[in-house]
């Protein structure tokens, strides 16, 4: 027997991925067409008779509101939604707030591959006086100072999703509840590392498009056994 108890969705456009803007932890708005995105996955899992227990997003607004989106255009605006810092986008060190493009010409295409893409390699860390430091925010009040991040590799990011994972979604997988998961490109692609034991190369290639609902099966004993897109 196998279980469809988790549907993981990476939030719609935002006001930056529309610009081709670095974002991270940077706190930014869902574009129109983005808005338009959750919806098409709400209809897509209204479609298929998808049904949840709970929800788990960020403490970023793209995220919430793709979720918000989601849940009232599926009739479940009932069920719990808990957010999470550990979920939040990769930090994106001193990267976050430029333009793509601009850094490749800068840098050049490798340089920015290897920011973009590598498992293990961190773009530059901003300082703690920066005024984007998310130490003075307030809504990351609650994290050990030293936990706070000044720029993420895609280890690091994983490092803090996986123990969410293992910590609270797990548990809830394994009493058989139904899970959705709304987050963010890199956050998910450490997820789906994790689950499919992707190597370190292999995950430079897996790229997440916006709003597009990924299913994962379980098997009897709850070990991940397949996923795939609606
Ligand atoms: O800017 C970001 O935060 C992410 C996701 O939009 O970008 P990338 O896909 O380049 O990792």
């Amino acid at each position: 027997m196998s279980h469809q108890n988790l549907i993981l969705i990476r939030h719609g456009e935002s006001l930056w991925n529309q610009k081709n803007q670095f974002t991270g932890w940077r706190d930014i708005d869902l574009s129109q067409k983005g808005e338009q995105e959750a919806l098409q996955a709400a209809m897509l899992l209204k479609k298929h008779n998808f049904k949840f227990d709970c929800s788990y997003t960020s403490v970023l607004k793209r995220a919430i509101h793709s979720l918000w989106i989601i849940l009232k255009n599926i009739q479940h605006s009932w069920i719990p939604v808990k957010k999470d810092w550990k979920l939040n986008e990769r930090h994106y060190g001193i990267l976050e707030g430029l333009n793509k493009k601009a850094v490749e010409l800068k840098y050049g295409t490798e340089q920015m591959h290897q920011w973009r893409r590598s498992f293990t390699i961190c773009p530059p860390k901003i300082s703690e006086t920066n005024v984007f430091f998310p130490g003075n925010d307030c809504r990351y009040n609650n994290i050990p100072k030293s936990l706070i991040p000044t720029s993420e590799s895609l280890k690091d990011t994983m490092k803090r999703v996986v123990t969410y994972w293992n910590t609270t979604i797990l548990p809830e997988i394994k009493k058989d509840k139904k899970i959705l998961i709304v987050a963010h490109g890199n956050s998910l692609r450490s997820l789906i590392k994790y689950l499919a034991n992707i190597n370190d190369n292999e995950i430079e290639k897996i790229e997440l498009n916006t709003g597009v609902p990924i299913v994962y099966e379980f098997d009897s004993t709850y070990q991940p056994k397949k996923y795939y897109t609606l």
